[in-house]
């Protein structure tokens, strides 16, 4: 791939155009989180030289071991959005509540609230396994010109103007939408620029990998169960292949570039399962059917979901649309 490629830069300003509220905003907020990635790359990639490694000793409102690598990158993605004086409001997977960002001028001008899950894939962290970063925006929905509200950060998943996620892994990768197609940059790390490497990314409509943790197996609802012994059984292009990375991130980006499924349903022991609606959940979703994929909580469109809490969870079946339509089938057939 030459150096010829556009970087992210052009291509926000060129495709400003295409985004509905072209005031320039959204692209200075996207710029940001393209700053504020390259900045917790930095020592991601340098994760056991530097004191990134390992548990921070405390626990966020998840009732998690917070890590050293989940608190410094929630406080990089905070800190670059606050400068930059660029939105109104934050809500992010290690603070217990959103947010509110005055503006300089105190007058509350900024139009957009950003979600984030700073650091995806906790738990690969200190075994140098790729891990991620997710962020969706929204435009408010109370009036600028007032203190930002909950009522801006629980919006249904379509409402998103624009989501992505960051992947580092073995290149670091921006991937996003604004509601116009899907386009992954690569960072060039020697002079620390992203460079478009997977332009208009598409799901393949049907894929032969499956990413489920499991060892979750004998808790899970009998449709996943059965959609787990379908993928397994030796019939057609079937058996499927078992891929599970342990960060979802990673595991929808490979299934969005090969075809498959990620899913975390619920089980007896999560009751909504582990995922969190507004800032994994419908970032990811909003993404999957960017690229002609699917995301469903089992049985309807993710990004419908009405959000009543910031940190609610949400079983979560996302990848190439005829595999998720199949695991829905199994879902419901379950039930009769
Ligand atoms: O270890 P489990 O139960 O399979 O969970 C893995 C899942 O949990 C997560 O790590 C949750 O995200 P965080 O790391 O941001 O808390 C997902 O990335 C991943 O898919
Ligand atoms: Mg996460
Ligand atoms: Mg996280």
């Amino acid at each position: 791939m030459s150096q010829t490629n556009q970087t992210l830069g052009e291509f926000i300003i060129e495709n400003q155009s295409s985004f509905k509220y072209t005031s320039g905003e959204l692209s200075r907020l996207i710029n940001s989180i393209r700053l504020a990635a390259k900045v917790v790359n930095h020592d991601v990639n340098k994760a056991g030289l530097v004191d990134i490694i390992g548990a921070a000793g405390e626990v966020n409102v998840q009732g998690e071991n917070q890590q050293k690598l989940d608190v410094y990158a929630n406080k990089k993605f905070i800190q670059t959005l606050i400068n930059r004086n660029i939105v109104c409001g934050i809500a992010s997977e290690e603070e217990d509540d959103f947010i509110a960002i005055n503006s300089q001028d105190e007058n509350h001008q900024n139009k957009y609230v950003v979600l984030i899950d700073p650091l995806d894939g906790s738990s690969n962290i200190d075994v140098n396994v790729s891990v991620g970063t997710i962020f969706s925006i929204y435009r408010r929905v109370t009036p600028v010109g007032t203190p930002v509200t909950l009522e801006d950060f629980l919006q249904p998943g379509h409402q998103q103007v624009a989501a992505g996620y960051v992947i580092y892994g073995t290149s670091t990768m921006l991937v996003y939408t604004t509601g116009a197609g899907v386009n992954g940059f690569t960072l060039n790390p020697a002079i620390g620029t992203f460079y478009l490497s997977h332009p208009n990314m598409r799901f393949p409509e049907d894929g032969k990998i499956y990413s489920v943790n499991e060892g979750n197996y004998t808790h899970f609802p009998q449709g996943v169960k059965d959609y787990i012994k379908y993928c397994q059984m030796e019939e057609g292009d079937r058996p499927y292949t078992s891929r599970y990375i342990g960060s979802m991130v990673s595991d929808i980006h490979r299934n969005m570039i090969k075809g498959g499924i990620f899913m975390y349903p619920k089980s007896s022991k999560d009751s909504n399962g582990k995922l969190r609606l507004l800032y994994e959940c419908n970032p990811m979703a909003f993404i999957a059917e960017q690229a002609h994929g699917k995301a469903s909580d089992g049985f309807g469109r993710i990004l419908d979901i009405q959000p009543t809490a910031l940190h609610e969870r949400a079983p979560f079946f996302c990848g190439s649309k005829n595999m998720v339509e199949k695991v829905e089938e199994f879902m419901r057939n379950s039930l009769k």
